[in-house]
């Protein structure tokens, strides 16, 4: 039953009680407040047209029919991409839903279990530095019995620990963005007889070689960013019903409103007329940053005319100590050095090309910017296959040495501008923008068709002790 009404006073008392009761707990024959507006898709569970208001009147309706829902994304600070992609979704969501989803992104194996669990992060930045141990890590757990077994065991020691900090969040919906958080939850929800209640869906942030732990069998979606992910992802087992594929989700700021090369260099105090090119090694600031600069300096200068036919912009990341050694440099071009920056976007929008490490967040997001790649270095296992994405799709060049860095920048930037402008049109052809938001308008099907409330026994009285 829907109720108009009238006056903004009686709005305004209502909607308190209203939300009193939703909030409160209260829910037998209470109320929900709905704010129609025009981007919102809400499940239709009564007719469609009970819902729709084009002047944005505040309408009643019997609780019962929907709240909102919790979603709870599963990330880990292991490299930057995790979380770029865990907060894309966040904000797709709230853009396209607005409050219809109340989303909480957390590493929740950090606040709640011990080691190994809680200290990923630390463990991964070592592994990688010495890459011939991850190397080892990431092909010897491959196989599924050795990471199954592996995952099984420890998600049986730290099950009481993953159920109260799944349960804190009281999910209707789990978004997993990280290849160790399939097989821990859903072991959980299924001790706890929540595996058909509560949705669960992977969505993986590697484009092509990625490691086998990200498909398991039994979740509702695995959104995957390329066909070829997909096809592995088939291949390990899954039925065709649950993978899509949209793409990797990047930020809606990267999609939407954008503002001009000239308004940006404007906005970031860059040289309005000299070409830029952006380096930076993912969120942590890894692979050859400084050598590539330091040669970058030297072949951007040019000695004969004694000008620059560049600009440098320098994004760090985390990498403090690389920022902090960059930053003492004396420099004969105009150069920029950035510790972590929240607003990517807009470095990428202001430049005409990046040297990065082949993470895959950036890949994706500098393909949207129709940014030409100069790749300079990957992670072994599941940064490997993006090599081969990048330069087969004619949109960069991979080289691991800094001069060849240097001297193909420089040859953009003089000689051979036709080439980096028929990368960047092929950069745009293949970046995804959207995914992110066919992701979360995918997500939100699968809800609706749930049906109104999953009614979650989320009581502090049924314990994994009842069932293990
Ligand atoms: C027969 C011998 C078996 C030996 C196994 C022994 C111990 C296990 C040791 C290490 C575990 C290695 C895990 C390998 C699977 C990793 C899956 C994967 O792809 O991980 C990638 C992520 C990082 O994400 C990536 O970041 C990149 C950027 O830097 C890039 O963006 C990329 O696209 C992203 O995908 O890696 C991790 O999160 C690794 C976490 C490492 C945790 C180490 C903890 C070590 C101790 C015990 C392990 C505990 C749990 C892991 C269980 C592993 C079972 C597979
Ligand atoms: O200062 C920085 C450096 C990096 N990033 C983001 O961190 C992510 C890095 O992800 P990627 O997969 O490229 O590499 P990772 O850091 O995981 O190795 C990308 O979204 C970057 O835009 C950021 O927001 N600020």
């Amino acid at each position: 039953m829907v109720m108009k009404v009238a006056s903004p006073e009686k709005v305004a008392s209502i909607t308190e009680k209203v939300w009193q009761r939703v909030y409160g707990g209260i829910n037998n024959n209470g109320y929900y407040y709905h704010h129609h507006r025009k981007h919102r898709r809400r499940c239709s569970y009564e007719s469609e047209d009970e819902y729709e208001d084009e002047d944005g009147t505040i309408r009643l309706m019997q609780m019962g029919a929907e709240r909102s829902k919790n979603v709870l994304i599963l990330m880990s600070d292991t490299g930057g991409g995790h979380r770029a992609s865990a907060e894309a979704i966040r904000d797709a969501f709230r853009i396209e839903f607005g409050d219809e989803y109340r989303i909480y992104v957390k590493d929740v194996w950090k606040e709640y279990t011990g080691w190994p669990l809680n200290d990923m992060e630390r463990s991964y930045k070592f592994m990688v530095k010495h890459v011939q141990l991850w190397k080892v890590a990431f092909h010897s757990t491959s196989p599924r019995w050795i990471h199954s077994s592996y995952l099984a065991a420890i998600a049986s020691y730290y099950a009481k620990e993953v159920e109260a900090g799944l349960m804190e969040y009281k999910p209707d919906i789990i978004i997993s963005v990280h290849p160790l958080m399939q097989h821990i939850p859903l072991s959980v929800l299924k001790w706890k007889g929540l595996q058909k209640k509560v949705i669960f869906v992977t969505v993986i942030t590697d484009l092509n070689t990625c490691h086998p732990t990200w498909f398991h069998p039994r979740v509702n979606r695995c959104y995957c960013p390329s066909k070829e992910v997909a096809k592995r992802a088939l291949y390990d087992g899954l039925e065709e019903s649950q993978i899509q594929v949209f793409g990797l989700p990047i930020r809606p700021s990267f999609a939407r409103a954008v503002l001009s090369k000239d308004d940006l260099r404007k906005e970031l105090d860059l040289d309005p007329d000299l070409p830029a090119v952006l380096l930076m090694g993912g969120g942590e600031g890894m692979g050859p940053v400084k050598k590539t600069a330091m040669v970058l300096g030297e072949s951007l200068y040019d000695n004969d005319r004694g000008k620059p036919i560049g600009q440098l912009i320098i994004i760090c990341g985390r990498n403090k100590a690389l920022a902090s050694t960059l930053e003492s440099l004396e420099w004969k071009i105009p150069v920029k050095v950035r510790g972590f920056e929240t607003q990517m976007e807009k470095w990428m929008g202001a430049c005409d090309c990046i040297i990065t490490k082949a993470g895959p967040g950036t890949i994706a997001e500098a393909l949207i910017r129709g940014l030409p790649i100069v790749l300079n270095d990957y992670i072994p296992g599941q940064e490997k296959g993006n090599v081969p994405y990048v330069v087969d799709n004619g949109t960069g060049v991979f080289t691991r040495s800094p001069k060849e860095t240097a001297r193909i920048v420089s040859e953009w930037f003089s000689t051979k501008t036709d080439e980096l402008k028929r990368m960047s049109e092929n950069a745009l052809k293949l970046a995804q923008p959207e995914a992110v938001f066919d992701i979360v308008k995918d997500i939100h099907e699968l809800a609706c068709q749930r049906g109104p409330l999953a009614n979650i026994p989320y009581d502090s009285t049924y314990s994994l002790t009842n069932v293990i």
